[in-house]
């Protein structure tokens, strides 16, 4: 028997959609009522929105710092995305992921691959769609966060966006907020019965076999 099975280890979930579908707002509910998920807080170049906290929702940093970072290897995965780059730093993770403890990643297609040929034992890759594109566009244009031209470009983007739906282990349509939680949260509780994420469970069945 593998001695790794004999340890539990750490999930890293990602959330992806066109931008507006909704992961931000299913992440933040996750994180609320799922103590033993921790958010990877990526690193960007774009401005920070009203209401965002450095440090919490992105660790917002200049163009030369993201470059150090890049030029330095700090990063699992990086992209540009809109405009900007957005990464994910090794740091908070690394340590996080060998002691067991769950990752939730809000990241785009690019990163997801990354992560994906990295790691492709303990990524859980979920696409949420939109219910339609009209609803998308109403979405971006109610969060009222980015300018005209912000919100086009991500209109612009998202078949682009969805094209990639096929690259992920789940597709979960955002219509109902409540509905859609609820399958992501089934989605991990199911990928934490797995066999290697639960911990003691050679041994239990060890005993049982006895
Ligand atoms: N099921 C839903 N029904 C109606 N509104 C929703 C639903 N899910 C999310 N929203 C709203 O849509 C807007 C966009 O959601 P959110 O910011 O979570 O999207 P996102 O996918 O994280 O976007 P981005 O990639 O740009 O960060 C928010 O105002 C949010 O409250
Ligand atoms: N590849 C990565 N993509 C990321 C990361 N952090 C966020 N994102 C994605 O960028 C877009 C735009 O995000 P927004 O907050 O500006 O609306 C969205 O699809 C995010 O999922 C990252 O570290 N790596």
């Amino acid at each position: 028997m593998a001695t790794d099975t004999l340890h539990r280890r750490g999930l890293m979930f990602i959330l992806s959609s066109p931008s507006g579908a909704g992961k931000t707002t299913i992440a933040r509910r996750l994180l609320e009522q799922d103590k033993e998920i921790r958010l990877s807080v990526s690193v960007t170049t774009r401005p920070m929105r009203p209401g965002e906290i450095d440090g919490k929702d992105y660790h917002f940093v200049s163009q030369a710092e993201f470059d150090r970072m890049v030029e330095e290897d700090e990063f699992y995965e990086w992209a540009h995305v809109f405009d900007h780059c957005y990464g994910t730093p090794k740091s908070q993770i690394r340590t996080g992921l060998k002691a067991g403890e769950d990752f939730l990643f809000d990241i785009d297609w690019q990163g997801t691959q990354q992560l994906y040929q990295k790691d492709q034992q303990d990524v859980v890759r979920v696409f949420l769609l939109p219910p339609s594109i009209e609803e998308l566009r109403r979405r971006l244009n109610g969060r009222a966060t980015d300018s005209e031209v912000v919100i086009q470009a991500r209109m612009d983007r998202a078949r682009a966006e969805i094209s990639h739906w096929d690259g992920y282990d789940y597709v979960v349509v955002n219509d109902n907020i409540d509905l859609c939680f609820d399958k992501v949260r089934q989605i991990l509780e199911a990928e934490r019965m797995r066999r290697q994420r639960q911990t003691g469970l050679i041994g239990f069945v060890r005993e049982l076999m006895k």
